[in-house]
């Protein structure tokens, strides 16, 4: 049996006052934790230690955002993993598509960000997920079954065992229009099966999350599908009320 998770990732949004003010209202409901869920939130960079100390002694686990491929040394703006560590960061995104997009970041990259979470002890939440136009053409599982078979053959399969995987499709990333259930299912036995073709013990231990304009009203019907094992959270994880409904949404 998979536990479910559900993280926010707030992007880059907020302020001191304003995540203080978010932290304070999670806090009442998620410190003691919710049941069978693990939550976990991904400030800004510059709010980590802030976060960290707000919530140090809860349930709520810190994630980040992104994280350099490389361990220290002149790198002018780029923040590794170990430093993360330092901040009692146990979670990381690598290869969300707002990255791989805008700073083209490519399977590649990915893949050594992956190891480079790993190395420093964060569990990497590799994010995949086709565009519209993939969608479209009828593509969007060859993109998908490319980007997981690269950080495969780079990581090996058994590096998943310490990894999450989320499927956020381009299309539905902050435009109010999640996948429906039934598709999001689709897509995430498909990607348990590409992984099965390497392992298939892995395969089925592995949690896969759901992103792409989840809400308080339709996580329930998602995270209800049984190869969805909780949500990616963007927009609504910066409103307390819609995230902790998320995190109850998970049956
Ligand atoms: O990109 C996402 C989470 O990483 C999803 O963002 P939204 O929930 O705002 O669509």
């Amino acid at each position: 049996m998979r536990r479910a998770l559900v993280a926010g990732n707030w992007k880059m949004n907020g302020s001191q006052a304003s995540i203080k003010s978010l932290v304070s209202d999670l806090l009442p409901v998620l410190a003691n934790g919710i049941n069978g869920v693990d939550v976990v939130v991904c400030p800004p960079y510059p709010y980590l230690g802030q976060v960290a100390e707000a919530a140090f002694g809860s349930e709520i686990v810190l994630g980040a955002q992104d994280l350099s491929e490389e361990a220290s040394g002149a790198f002018t703006g780029e923040v590794s993993g170990s430093m993360l560590s330092d901040f009692r960061v146990r979670f990381v995104l690598v290869g969300h598509s707002e990255r791989r997009v805008r700073c083209g970041e490519s399977d590649e990259l990915v893949a050594k960000k992956f190891a480079a979470a790993q190395a420093a002890g964060l569990i990497p939440v590799l994010c995949v997920g086709e565009s519209l136009d993939h969608r479209q053409s009828g593509h969007a599982e060859d993109v998908v079954a490319t980007q997981m078979t690269a950080i495969i053959e780079q990581c090996g399969v058994k590096a998943l065992e310490d990894a999450v995987i989320a499927y956020e499709p381009v299309w539905a990333i902050g435009t109010g229009q999640a996948a429906s259930a039934e598709d999001a299912q689709l897509m995430h036995a498909f990607i348990r099966q590409v992984v099965a073709q390497f392992d298939a013990g892995v395969a089925s231990g592995v949690q896969i999350l759901y992103g792409g304009s989840v809400n308080a009203d339709n996580a329930e019907a998602l995270f209800a599908c049984e190869d969805i094992d909780g949500g990616l959270v963007g927009g609504a994880s910066l409103n307390a009320k819609d995230f902790i409904r998320i995190c109850q949404s998970v049956s």
